[in-house]
């Protein structure tokens, strides 16, 4: 009978165990995705090497990608780790912890493309170069499109080459491509001072082909889609390189635009100037910044438009205001674009529901903590804009276009946190005011001089890229106005 307590004692500590470990077993089959590395954030790293890529590829294919997210969010909270691309990911739908990631650039994260991205954009593009360098070209850049030059030398090329891409439309357009070429056409202007024309038509095909390239298995074979993207690189960069030594030979120097600047960038410490190579590269990937995040916006807004009646109503009401102060067909001027009230509203509702870019990659430098996580160094971190623009916490209906709830003094027009369609910190796009002056005088003349109607029902899909599968096909009615390059 004595030792009845102690066989007892044994039994109980065995079942115990026995709990214990069962209780251990089946979180982890059943709470996978709640095991953490000691303060990593919770979440899952999907499959062996692939993680959870093909799931986000999935999803993003499709009209309605938001499941993706939401359903991590909601089981792990806005700051989840995950595979992608084959790295381990930290993915943020936090705007603090997006603000973060995008103020410490260079400090305590580094931008990070796949090196396949990398081949085609070229080492010395703005978008991957580091340091005082990037610092010194950010800043040339951002002076290359600042209100000052929109407004003196910029707002007249835009409102030009609008009319004349719309001067030759028909009957029937498939409106994003006609966007695309339009703001092809700018950018070639404003870097190289040359009008639409053959040689600029020569140069967007290959950049069709360079830009399908990023998108693709990085298999460099000649018949590859990254192969031909290659390819167009190589062919793109030596007709920059022709441009350039033409200029670089030629006596005058009364070109106003971005090469010009680039060739009398100096150094301020050794008063170098820029390589042939370093501006090529950037001149590319300025081509390649402004083009098609630009021309989708253009695209989206007039879908969106287009499918919310009020909306295009005011938007007309507002441009034909403008119209009736001006007699004939004359030019917009700084202070009509001032006065677009609802335009920016348009535009900033199609931004925040249909950002080409949903986000941005970056790589830890170095463990950093945030938020009490650690995000251990050489992971990657994607701060994801387009999970806080649509979360129904920061905005009502956050799922719906609704450009008037930027009238007046909504909070995300001031935080800068909440609302980030241009990134944020070091690397702030040098185009937001641009891309919003060709929006707003390419809306101007679309809704002035046509109506339209869509041909046929058209999708929205987000993967590879922000775009409408049948490239928004619409019939036009020209309205009766004269365009300014008729007088
Ligand atoms: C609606 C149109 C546009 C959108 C939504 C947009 C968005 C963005 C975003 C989110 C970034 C930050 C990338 C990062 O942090 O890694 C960026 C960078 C950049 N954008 Fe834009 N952009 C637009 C138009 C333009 C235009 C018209 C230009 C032409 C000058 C331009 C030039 C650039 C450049 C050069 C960078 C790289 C900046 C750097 O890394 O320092 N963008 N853009």
């Amino acid at each position: 009978m004595a030792d009845q307590p102690k066989l007892e004692g044994a039994t109980l500590w065995a079942i115990s165990a026995g709990l214990a470990f069962l209780v251990l077993f089946l979180q982890w089959v059943f709470g996978k995705g709640r095991r953490t590395r000691k303060g990593l954030p919770p979440g899952s790293m999907g499959w062996p090497l692939l993680g959870e890529t093909l799931q986000l590829i999935a999803a993003y294919k499709t009209s309605n990608p938001e499941p993706f997210v939401d359903t991590r969010r909601s089981r792990y909270g806005k700051v989840f780790k995950t595979h992608l691309f084959g790295k381990p990911t930290i993915f943020s739908t936090d705007p603090e912890v997006n603000k973060f990631i995008l103020q410490n650039e260079g400090k305590l994260f580094a931008t990070s493309y796949p090196s396949s991205i990398t081949n085609l954009l070229g080492k010395h593009s703005l978008l991957l170069i580091q340091g005082n360098l990037h610092k010194r070209l950010h800043s040339l850049t951002l002076s290359f499109a600042n209100s000052s030059v929109l407004k003196d030398h910029l707002m007249f090329d835009i409102e030009k080459l609008v009319c004349l891409t719309l001067d030759g439309w028909k009957d029937h357009v498939l409106l994003q491509d006609e966007a695309k070429k339009i703001t092809f056409e700018l950018t070639v202007k404003q870097l190289l001072s040359f009008d639409p024309g053959q040689w600029s038509e020569n140069l967007r095909k290959e950049y069709l082909q360079l830009i399908d390239g990023f998108f693709s298995l990085p298999v460099p074979l000649p018949f590859t889609t990254y192969g031909k993207a290659l390819k167009a690189r190589a062919k793109v960069a030596e007709e920059l390189r022709l441009v350039l030594k033409r200029r670089r030979d030629s006596e005058s120097s009364d070109h106003y635009d971005m090469l010009a600047a680039l060739l009398n960038e100096k150094s301020t410490t050794t008063s170098d100037g820029l390589s042939d190579d370093q501006i090529i590269d950037l001149l590319l990937s300025l081509l390649v910044a402004g083009y098609e995040t630009t021309s989708t916006i253009m695209t989206l807004a007039v879908k969106f438009l287009t499918e919310t009646p009020d909306a295009l109503a005011q938007l007309k009401e507002e441009h034909e205001a403008i119209r009736k102060q001006k007699p004939g067909a004359q030019r917009l001027e700084w202070s009509d674009y001032k006065s677009m009230a609802f335009t920016q509203c348009v535009i900033s509702e199609t931004l925040r529901i249909a950002n080409i870019i949903s986000g941005v990659f970056r790589r830890a430098l170095c463990d950093v903590e945030i938020k009490g996580f650690n995000i251990p160094q050489d992971w990657l971190v994607f701060p994801c804009f387009r999970a806080v623009h649509l979360d129904q916490e920061l905005y009502s209906d956050a799922r719906k276009f609704n450009p008037w709830r930027w009238q007046g003094n909504h909070p995300s027009t001031s935080s800068g946190t909440v609302f980030t369609p241009f990134g944020g910190g070091p690397r702030l796009c040098p185009g937001y005011e641009l891309a919003r002056v060709e929006i707003s005088v390419f809306l101007h003349h679309m809704v002035t001089l046509f109506s339209w109607e869509v041909v046929e029902e058209d999708k929205l899909i987000f993967f590879p890229t922000t775009r409408t599968v049948k490239r928004y096909p619409i019939n036009l009615t020209r309205r009766g106005r004269r365009s300014p390059l008729e007088i």
